[in-house]
């Protein structure tokens, strides 16, 4: 499964090419600008690196101590081919984290002897996705802007995507976005994030159903061609393989701050759409120690299920604490099956329609083998997760409950190896889920400054049935009006 080595001495040299492959694979490779704009492959697939850029441990060392902007413009770098101009990725990533309100922007908090909160919430929406999309609002602006062309964006969410997307892209000159979320389900900090920007090219839908009703009618959008096409339809979920790339950065500012590439070091990920833990496979797959992927999952535990029972069949998503990982369907998992399969797209294809057909997804043993050598995974209930945050809290540190799904799956799967430090994706602030951390805790945290008054603003969003047609009337009424 090991590619050959690929190397780039610095930025400013000439890129090489990237190309993209999709795990269907029936459709045409890509470049890293069309995989941005398209977000799904044509055949439905998800786009990956034709072949996977390897660094070696004096790479690693060059990096060590650059501040966090640097460190992701050389691994994002890696990605996107010729697609920016030299130095452009470079100021596009000082820019998008100059807005985080830690210098650090990721900073690592020491929890106990060897575990660290990796905290992902310094962001404007204070949650891991702005990680990824303050760098891709900025991405399709620069290209849009030289192609003179206008995108359409649709999203689904669980509570947090959405958000950030919202917050990324509100009053971009090129782009419209329509966002989806499922009505009742996300917590009220959560919703009004969405709901109170009015910004013309924003619109928000509460769809009555589940997030996995959500996902699967933006799939749909991007399945049905001529609907596709007339919009210009545009992805800022993790099927987004632009998602992936700059969420691996803060893997390696991690590991390498712990002593890699000298040291293993394991990660926990509170995981739901398999987007996060996936880009720390994608980081080790560029040869970053990492010795384990610990997955915390709540009572929607597909994922865990399957890591230690090879059991991944789909239940009726149930909400839960931390809702934004009530999700059944983990878009990302494709991303892991096509490599775990050697890359056939057409066994992936194969499989994921019996997943669709029948709801339980047929894995190898060897494949599923080879993954239970790396993954670990805990299915962590809402009372569990009560009592880790108060364990954490009577320890000094406040965590939200998708953090300490994490926490709980790491005291759950610690490595064998005592040196190894594990770092737990903080993922979200804990102001984001009041209720949760105040029956934990009996504290209720304030939001900062920047959101004191979001329970004064005004909200508008439309609630709509869980139907594509109804979906996409309202998606096309909202391009048109901004298109006039
Ligand atoms: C706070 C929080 N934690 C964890 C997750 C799960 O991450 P992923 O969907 O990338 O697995 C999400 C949603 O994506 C989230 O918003
Ligand atoms: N938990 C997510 C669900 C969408 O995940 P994504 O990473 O695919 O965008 C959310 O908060 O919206």
């Amino acid at each position: 499964m090991r590619n050959r080595p690929f190397r780039r001495p610095s930025l400013s040299a000439k890129p090489p090419a990237m190309r993209y492959v999709s795990t269907r694979g029936e459709a045409a490779p890509r470049d890293f600008e069309s995989v941005l704009l398209a977000g799904l492959a044509e055949d439905g697939g998800l786009f990956l690196p034709e072949t996977w850029p390897i660094l070696l441990p004096e790479d690693w060392r060059a990096l060590r101590g650059r501040p966090y902007p640097e460190i992701a413009a050389e691994i994002i770098g890696r990605f996107t081919g010729d697609t920016f101009e030299p130095g452009v990725l470079l100021s596009m990533c000082r820019d998008a984290y100059a807005g985080f309100t830690t210098p650090a922007v990721a900073p690592l908090v020491q929890l106990d002897e060897r575990r660290f909160a990796l905290e992902l919430f310094h962001g404007p929406t204070l949650a891991f996705k702005d990680f990824a999309l303050q760098l891709l609002g900025r991405m399709f602006d620069h290209v849009l802007a030289r192609r003179g062309e206008r995108i359409t964006i649709v999203g689904a969410t669980s509570g947090d995507t959405g958000s950030a997307a919202i917050e990324a892209c509100r009053d971009r000159q090129n782009l419209d976005i329509v966002i989806l979320h499922p009505e009742g389900r996300t917590s009220a900090v959560q919703r009004r994030q969405m709901t109170t920007v009015l910004s013309p090219n924003v619109r928000n839908l509460a769809v009555r159903g589940d997030f996995d009703n959500c996902q699967d009618l933006v799939k749909a959008m991007f399945n049905d061609a001529p609907f596709r096409a007339e919009m210009n339809l545009s992805a800022v979920n993790s099927i987004n393989w632009a998602r992936i790339a700059a969420q691996i950065p803060y893997y390696v500012y991690a590991a390498l701050s712990l002593g890699a590439p000298e040291r293993e070091v394991a990660f926990a990920v509170p995981t739901g759409n398999f987007g996060n833990v996936f880009a720390g496979w994608a980081a080790r797959r560029m040869g970053l120690p990492v010795s384990s992927l610990i997955i915390g999952s709540n009572r929607n535990d597909i994922l865990a299920r399957w890591i230690t029972a090879n059991d991944m069949s789909a239940q009726p998503v149930v909400p839960s604490l931390s809702p934004s990982m009530d999700i059944q369907v983990s878009s990302n998992f494709e991303r892991l099956l096509f490599e775990l399969l050697g890359r056939d797209g057409a066994q992936t294809a194969a499989t994921m329609r019996a997943f669709r057909e029948t709801g339980t997804m047929p894995i190898p043993e060897e494949a599923w083998r080879n993954a239970a050598a790396l993954f670990r995974g805990q299915a962590v209930s809402d009372e569990e997760t009560i009592a880790e945050m108060r364990r954490l809290y009577a320890q000094g540190y406040a965590a939200d409950p998708h953090t300490a799904a994490g926490t709980a799956a790491s005291h759950a799967h610690a490595p064998d190896a005592p040196g190894t430090p594990i770092v737990i994706a903080a993922t979200a602030h804990p102001a984001k889920f009041p209720d949760a951390v105040e029956q934990a805790t009996g504290t209720r945290p304030a939001l900062p400054p920047h959101m004191a008054d979001l329970y004064e603003r005004e909200e508008r969003f439309s609630v709509l049935p869980n139907d594509l047609s109804a979906v996409q009337s309202a998606v096309r009424a909202h391009a048109r009006r901004n298109a006039d």
